[in-house]
């Protein structure tokens, strides 16, 4: 039998990893930016918001939780599928858990990324780290297929819509007066013309903010990691509330980081410490929308993913623009190739 013949007989949560305690830092961090051209400063600097928190990223935590809730949905659906799960910067990593599906018997693997948009790190790394998991697992290791992306899924905005709602109700305040910004990791500029993260971060903020009937919406970026003299996308998100608060005084700031799924530290250090007490310097109401974590819809959204793949639904929804996204990436597929700016040495 060919390998597009297997059933699919597993499901994976593919995902990205972080310290569980202080000694782990250092070693997480060497793994997230190796090939990368980071500043070793920057890498000192993110350990410093890990020590914050004893060293302990909340990561690995919500997949946990995530995992047990995808495992309880599939078993209400009737999706007969053994769910694992594998990171790529900290345990468990992707060896380990390719040699545990290969024990297992499993031979062809649906995967969920933990990132709901298109670039580098978010599908075709993570796509070459299984694949040098497989060669390192050796022969009758699985075969790992990712499912298309859940950006513009009508659960996935549906999640992110009533999330912001939240935070407009809390803030008590009508939508007309609040000011909404999307935010995302940044990344190079060299990494973002080769995918469609930012047209896909565009997309869905834009339904999002539709959804909720904002009209003054923004999408902003956070956690740059490079050098000063390499363009990354922009503008930050502390940069774009001092520069709008300046222009336009903001009374009333919802930030959503779109761009992750669950309430992980760049969210915690960037969004609830740095962009917070900005807000609270100038004045400004901030609330922070909660990442779409273990809500019901989007684990809804994963197993609709899943379903359309094992053929057990003919469905493939998706709201907006852009059309349901491909199953299988094409060959060039969010490549990159990092490029060291004139005068930068290595770190
Ligand atoms: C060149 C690009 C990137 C560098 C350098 C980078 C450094 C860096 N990142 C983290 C922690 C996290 N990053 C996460 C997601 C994420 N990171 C990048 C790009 C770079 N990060 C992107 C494009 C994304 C979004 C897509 C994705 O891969 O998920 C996350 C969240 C992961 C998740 O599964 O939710 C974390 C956490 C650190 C500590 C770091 C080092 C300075
Ligand atoms: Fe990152
Ligand atoms: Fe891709």
């Amino acid at each position: 039998m060919s390998e597009e013949e297997l059933p699919y007989d597993s499901f994976m949560l593919v995902s990205f990893g972080g310290p569980e305690g202080p000694d782990d830092v250092m070693p997480f961090l060497e793994n997230v930016l190796r090939g990368k051209n980071v500043p070793r400063e920057r890498m000192l600097e993110v350990a410093e918001h890990y020590s914050h928190f004893g060293g302990v990223s909340p990561i690995n935590e919500h997949n946990r939780q995530l995992l047990a809730a995808i495992r309880t949905e599939f078993e209400s659906a009737g999706v007969d599928l053994p769910v694992y799960w594998g990171n790529r910067n900290w345990n468990p990593l992707f060896p380990d858990t390719l040699q545990q599906m290969k024990d297992d018997g499993c031979r062809r693997s649906l995967a969920f990324f933990t990132s709901m948009f298109s670039c580098y790190s978010g599908c075709r790394q993570y796509r070459e780290n299984i694949i040098a998991a497989q060669e390192q697992v050796g022969e009758g290791a699985p075969i790992v297929e990712k499912v298309r992306m859940g950006f513009n899924h009508p659960l996935f905005i549906e999640t992110m819509a009533e999330s912001v709602q939240n935070e407009i109700d809390t803030l008590g305040v009508v939508t007309s007066d609040v000011t909404v910004l999307f935010t995302a990791h940044s990344i190079p500029m060299s990494m973002a013309d080769n995918c469609d993260y930012e047209k896909q971060l565009r997309e869905a903020s834009r339904l999002v903010a539709d959804k909720v009937g904002a009209s003054d919406w923004n999408l902003v970026y956070q956690s740059r990691s490079g050098p000063p003299q390499q363009p990354w996308l922009e503008p930050d998100v502390c940069d774009a509330i001092a520069e709008m608060d300046d222009q336009k005084k903001i009374g009333h700031l919802v930030v959503v980081p779109i761009g992750f799924v669950s309430d992980h530290m760049e969210v915690m250090f960037d969004l609830d410490e740095e962009a917070a007490d900005l807000c609270q310097q100038r004045g400004i109401k901030m609330g922070r929308a909660k990442t779409a974590g273990t809500s019901p819809k989007f684990v809804q959204m994963v197993r609709m993913l899943v379903e359309e793949r094992i053929g057990k639904s003919q469905q493939k929804l998706a709201v907006g623009e852009l059309g349901a996204w491909h199953d299988v990436c094409p060959a060039d597929c969010c490549q990159y190739t990092p490029r060291r700016p004139q005068g930068v040495r290595p770190t």
